[in-house]
């Protein structure tokens, strides 16, 4: 705990503690603690006051001074404490005591206390107030030279703020921390061509494209406070000459309003969704406002895709001359045509990968196998598996599980939206490249009955009798339940270890997929290297290996889902796995699979 007064700029430390468990041993260890947080107390009183820490539940004894504000002159004197929210404190000044202040846990609070007819009293203001209070200082000093003195003089002023506590509130609250930039235009015309064979180093990927097909010159403002009502508050940003575009860098959730330059009456609004996002800027429909689309990264992909459609050219010149002038948002705004060549490599990686995913067909099984399974209770069940490749294998069965049983696993195992978190690749981060949301899935094989463990028994059966390998159960890693939304994808990667002859034992050999939902459009799966696909029905599974693969055949990937959602669950299998060496234990080893993204 950090306890320090301040008056007249005078500043003096009082004492310095790693946290409260050295002030009253019985509060758990400091790293038990959520953050801690400030405290800051302006006083106007005019006489000197005591700060007291209230640390049971504001009624018992133990009160414990804090520290003293000396008595306010002509600026209030002020006093900061380092508290975790929750915290209470009151103050005295003499006999008298004033109300007790709890922090509300915000990123600061502010205690202004006063003395009003004869009585000490302490009013905080939370995050919600300082926010307002620091719009106020932006509304005062926006566009003016020295911007943070601007607000430091108004907060002394208006309140008595020291600067100090000022700079905080700016730090934090100020929307000026993230004024968008203008990071460079062009013109639609005169935009370099672009090979699809090219890395796409042309498009941003974090930005937001403005476009403006009108004959006008175009007014960019950028609205502080994301409140459309709040048009004095604006600030410009850019203006877009007519027949060009200009690339943004914002946050996500920004708001902006278009104008025609001097038309305030053609004024409209729009939101920066975050990514690679583009705004198209149409003439008004008859009477103003503008006509704005704005599609996010997902459904510029889409989008794309539908209007490559028309394009069934496997040579990239004539595929380019056809897609350049159908490019269209789905709404059927037309796209610039050089920004959509170079969007669409972005997106789609390459021609040949969006053409194996939209236009080939899938594969013809080669032969069929069939396996037996055993559902415990006595029965067993004959099914037949298609070998779609044959080495390494890939295997697809029709329902391999009853949609009623996806319908259970997913109500019982509740794979809720909310339960889902964007997917991590290798290094904990997020990427356009595992573009899905996730959930582990813990089978409970204590709980043969819960249809989790039903239907893991089954992918270890479909597993063993189509390899020999010796896979079980016990040891593995658990279920990976993956969701995709429209335009959600996973980009080409192996599981395991691609480009090996032979995998050491506890390693990945082998995957599966159960397909639990599938999409109207897209969503397969494909083998890059040679084109294998599938294209699940509901209750379909997937099976490959990749106990050999020196080439990288397994290498694979999932398409992007095109329209409706699709939801899978994965099972990675390893041999030499148990109970007792388990998955962790070889991965605690040292041998993460080469290769692989997870
Ligand atoms: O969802 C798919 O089609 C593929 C999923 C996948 O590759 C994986 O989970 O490793
Ligand atoms: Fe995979």
């Amino acid at each position: 705990m950090e306890l320090y007064s301040e008056n007249a700029g005078q500043h003096h430390r009082r004492h310095h503690m790693c946290c409260l468990r050295f002030f009253v041993p019985w509060i758990i260890a400091c790293s038990a603690q959520p953050e801690p947080k400030e405290l800051h107390v302006l006083s106007s009183a005019p006489k000197a006051v005591q700060v007291f820490w209230l640390p049971g539940d504001g009624h018992g004894d133990g009160d414990v001074e804090v520290g003293q504000l000396a008595a306010a002159g002509e600026q209030p004197s002020s006093f900061s404490i380092t508290t975790y929210p929750g915290h209470a404190f009151y103050f005295q000044a003499g006999p008298q005591r004033s109300n007790s202040v709890a922090h509300s846990g915000g990123e600061h609070d502010l205690v202004m206390l006063s003395e009003k007819a004869g009585a000490l009293s302490a009013e905080v203001l939370t995050a919600e107030k300082l926010k307002s209070l620091v719009r106020e200082m932006h509304l005062q000093c926006k566009g003016r030279h020295g911007y943070i003195s601007c607000c430091r003089t108004f907060a002394r002023e208006s309140l008595g703020i020291p600067s100090r506590f000022a700079d905080r509130y700016i730090e934090s609250y100020s929307p000026n921390r993230w004024m968008p930039k203008d990071v460079g235009r062009g013109s639609i015309k005169e935009v370099s061509p672009v090979s699809l064979g090219d890395e796409p180093g042309a498009v941003p990927e974090d930005e937001m494209v403005v476009v403006n097909n009108l004959p006008d010159s175009l007014d960019l403002l950028w609205v502080p406070f994301a409140d459309e009502a709040k048009l004095e508050e604006s600030t410009f940003i850019s203006d877009v000459p007519p027949e060009s575009f200009v690339r943004i860098s914002g946050k996500p959730g920004q708001m902006f309003m278009a104008m025609i330059r001097g038309q305030n009456e053609s004024i409209s609004a729009f939101q920066y969704p975050g990514e690679l996002a583009v705004v198209l800027i149409r003439p008004p429909e008859g009477a103003p406002p503008l006509r704005v689309a704005v599609a996010n990264q997902d459904q510029l992909k889409i989008a794309l895709s539908n209007a490559a459609q028309a394009c069934d050219f496997e040579e990239e010149t004539a595929f380019l001359g056809c897609f350049r002038s159908r490019a269209a948002l789905s709404t059927g705004e037309p796209l610039p045509q050089a920004l959509s060549a170079a969007w669409f490599v972005m997106l789609w990686s390459s021609l040949k990968h969006w053409r194996q995913c939209v236009i080939l067909p899938d594969s013809r099984p080669i032969r069929q196998v069939t396996l037996q399974l055993d559902n415990g209770e006595g029965s067993n069940r004959t099914i037949q598996a298609n070998v779609l490749r044959e080495e390494p294998l890939v295997l697809g069965i029709k329902g391999l599980a009853k949609p009623e049983e996806c319908d259970q696993l997913i109500k019982s195992q509740e794979v809720l939206e909310q339960d889902l978190v964007m997917a991590f690749v290798s290094g904990g981060s997020t990427s356009k490249h595992r573009r899905t949301l996730s959930k582990n899935l813990y089978p409970d094989l204590e709980e043969p009955g819960s249809m989790l463990s039903r239907l893991h028994k089954r992918f270890f059966q479909v597993a063993r009798g189509a390899t020999g390998f010796n896979l079980w159960p016990p040891g593995q890693e658990p279920v990976n339940w993956l969701h995709y939304k429209p335009g959600y994808e996973y980009r080409p990667h192996c599981d395991g270890g691609c480009g090996q002859s032979l995998v050491p034992s506890g390693m990945r050999v082998a995957s599966s997929l159960l397909y639990c939902n599938v999409p109207e459009q897209g969503g397969s799966t494909i083998f890059t290297k040679d084109s294998t696909k599938m294209t699940p029905a509901r209750g379909d599974f997937l099976f490959f290996t990749y106990k050999s693969d020196p080439d990288h055949m397994s290498t694979h990937a999932a398409c992007p889902v095109l329209k409706g959602i699709k939801s899978t669950a994965t099972q990675w299998y390893r041999e030499g796995v148990s109970e007792h060496y388990t998955w962790e234990d070889v991965n605690d080893l040292g041998y993460r699979a080469k290769g692989t993204e997870l």
